[in-house]
């Protein structure tokens, strides 16, 4: 299926898939082409300043009001944000989510590790999902968050409200708080991680002293063109509101936007064009340089939550220990791997679809047989290879769920990957 994208960053798209279904010069003509019916979909605040404000003008074939009331959905019982009690200063790892038998879609098939806040303070949410069943007549809404998506295994072909994209894994995509999606599975099988952002929108990081370009470049994100279906099937449309979901049907498809403009849009980004810059002398530069992604708070400098990976690079550092430093920092850092081996974990245990979690100030950093080997590494130059890890970091304590402590993935063993280092000797 070819799919047409506009390339840019929070650019101000326009886009119809009928020539004529955008109306000129106004954003709500007394009566749009071909009697379609414009609405206005704001992610921000009307008065926010202009740089922040996001919103896209939508012209679709039936008003998005046409619904009966949404009642509790009763699927996707392991979606559930945290309830407290399973807070942990303690460093956690999770074995690979496995697939569920049968039929389970995206929907259904999202669980939920951890996460902080919530959709009226700010924060993020952090699921897993996997399923085997593509989405047909449903879609999701997610009320109380953008959606950053993050395959690990299977393709993705997923459509929203304002067109089409194709996400494999190596590629994210970030869904507008609010907007509905399907999900539908180009390959079979498909699993991968879940940032639900609760605060504001995701954004690219300064770049400071690094100057113009770098990092990932606005250029490389790809939002999809107007893309619309004409269906007048029944369609299940489930929304997550409040940290609930519910669940109510329409005799139509959602997807039926024949024209957009605006600069609040879902996109994708291929992490292989992500600039990768590291230390050309010495030291291991602090991973903030690995930044795809922000989410400021309201503290400058001071993430609700960062998206940063670890792509394939150069080590050339001279006199330096070249893996991730031991470390106890005040941000609390989620990691998952989508393939290869990550350099701090040269021991085993982190594996693809697998997961981390190392809460605000405990330590953590290379474990026994990456140290040794680093130490002892001949510090030629060095390309660290086939492998792709990312982490979500965020300011506040990233709270367990019930599912993370006792669904069955957690490792009883992670802490002995830090046992038996060798004291120092003095003189
Ligand atoms: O803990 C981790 O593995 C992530 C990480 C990587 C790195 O290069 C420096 C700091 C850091 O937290
Ligand atoms: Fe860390």
């Amino acid at each position: 299926m070819t799919m047409s994208y506009q390339t840019g960053f929070l650019n101000h798209f326009a886009s119809e898939a009928v020539p004529g279904a955008l109306p000129e010069g106004r954003n709500s003509p007394q009566k749009p082409a071909f009697g379609l019916y414009a609405e206005q979909f704001s992610t921000s605040a009307f008065t926010a300043p202009r740089a922040e404000n996001r919103r896209s003008w939508l012209y679709r074939m039936r008003p998005t009001t046409e619904h009966g009331a949404f009642k509790p959905y009763s699927g996707a019982e392991r979606l559930a944000a945290p309830d407290g009690t399973h807070t942990t200063p303690n460093r956690l790892r999770w074995n690979p989510l496995p697939m569920p038998d049968g039929e389970v879609d995206f929907v259904d098939g999202m669980v939920t590790y951890g996460g902080n806040g919530g959709p009226s303070e700010g924060g993020i949410g952090i699921h897993l999902y996997a399923a085997t069943a593509s989405m047909d007549a449903r879609a999701f809404q997610n009320s109380d968050g953008e959606m950053l998506i993050v395959p690990q295994q299977g393709a993705l072909l997923i459509t929203t409200e304002l067109g089409r994209m194709d996400v494999p894994p190596g590629h994210i995509a970030v869904i507008p708080k609010g907007m509905r999606f399907r999900l539908e599975f180009t390959e079979g099988a498909a699993r991968g991680y879940i940032c639900e952002n609760f605060g504001a929108p995701f954004r690219l990081p300064d770049l400071g002293p690094i100057g113009a370009n770098g990092l990932a470049n606005p250029r490389d994100f790809e939002t999809p063109a107007a893309w619309f279906e004409d269906r007048d099937d029944n369609f299940e449309v489930v929304q997550k509101f409040n940290g609930k979901l519910w669940t109510t049907m329409i005799d139509h498809s959602p997807f039926d936007v024949v024209g957009w403009h605006g600069n609040s849009a879902p996109y994708r980004y291929d992490l292989a064009r992500f600039n990768t810059i590291g230390t050309v002398s010495f030291d291991h530069p602090d991973p903030s340089i690995f930044t795809v992604l922000t989410s400021p708070s309201d503290t400058p400098g001071t993430a609700n939550c960062d998206f940063v990976i670890f792509p394939p690079r150069w080590m050339v550092g001279e006199d330096t220990f070249r893996p991730p430093w031991f470390h106890r920092n005040v941000m609390s850092e989620f990691m998952g791997l989508i393939h290869g081996e990550y350099d701090a974990k040269e021991g085993g245990g982190f594996a693809p679809g697998g997961a981390s979690l190392h809460n605000q100030f405990n330590g953590h950093g290379p474990d026994v047989d990456s140290t040794a080997k680093a130490m002892a590494a001949d510090l030629k130059p060095h390309k660290i290879d086939n492998t792709l890890a990312f982490m979500f970091e965020s300011r506040a304590i990233i709270q367990s769920t019930d599912f993370a402590m006792n669904g069955g993935l957690l490792q009883d063993d992670y802490d002995a990957c830090w046992s038996g280092f060798p004291k120092a000797r003095l003189p």
